[in-house]
């Protein structure tokens, strides 16, 4: 089922998932974050031993904005990003997590950021970029990993960056009620040129 097909169903009340891949270098806090989009109750993150590392792909379900989202979350090890392309192509939407407090990847996560997007071609998907730890005194500002990133030079692609802290939760209802009113908005705007 398309994206719009969906978005109709979900928009006339249907229950649909839009589909979201979750992509970012290992160690950037993408199981961390799904965890913390869970729907309350669950477990407070200071309780919780941290996720481990993910091997291949993992499902996860959240929901924002009254939109239900089907999430994979792809590892980010370096032998895991091969599938990284497949699953981008598939998606509805990209939500892209780097770990601020990092600086020294910032330039691998970027080029790895190019690389995928340029093997979406012509398909364009909203991207959300994560700015996470942002917890740590050590992270960087969400404009700077937008900088580090070159965000400004993607073009033809929706794109929102915020700082974020799967820790703390922080940034990321403002994230994901951007990508819901954004996946909205490509619906309606769509709709109104037929
Ligand atoms: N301080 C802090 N630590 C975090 C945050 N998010 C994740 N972490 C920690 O970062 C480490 C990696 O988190 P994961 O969520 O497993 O990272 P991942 O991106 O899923 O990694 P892979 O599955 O290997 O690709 C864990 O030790 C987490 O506890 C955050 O917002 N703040
Ligand atoms: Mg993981």
């Amino acid at each position: 089922m398309g994206l719009l097909e969906k978005l109709s169903l979900w928009l006339g009340g249907g229950a649909r998932e839009v589909s979201v891949v979750v992509l970012g270098l290992d160690n950037s806090g993408k199981s961390s974050l799904l965890r913390a989009l869970h729907p309350p109750p669950r477990t407070p993150a200071a309780e919780e031993p941290p996720p481990p590392p993910t091997v291949g792909t993992r499902q996860d379900h959240f929901t924002a904005g009254g939109v239900s989202f089907s999430a994979v979350e792809v590892g980010g090890g370096r032998r895991h990003r091969a599938l990284w392309e497949r699953h981008y192509r598939a998606a509805d939407a990209l939500i892209y997590v780097v770990d601020a407090a990092d600086p020294l990847r910032l330039v691998v996560s970027r080029s790895e950021l190019q690389l995928v997007l340029a093997a979406g071609g012509a398909r364009r998907v909203p991207l959300l970029v994560l700015a996470n730890k942002s917890d740590r005194p050590d992270a960087l500002h969400h404009l700077q990993v937008a900088q580090a990133l070159s965000l400004e030079q993607v073009q033809g692609v929706p794109w929102h960056i915020c700082a974020a802290s799967a820790a703390s939760g922080a940034g990321l209802a403002e994230g994901v009620a951007w990508l819901a009113r954004e996946l909205r908005t490509t619906h309606a705007s769509r709709k109104g040129q037929h």
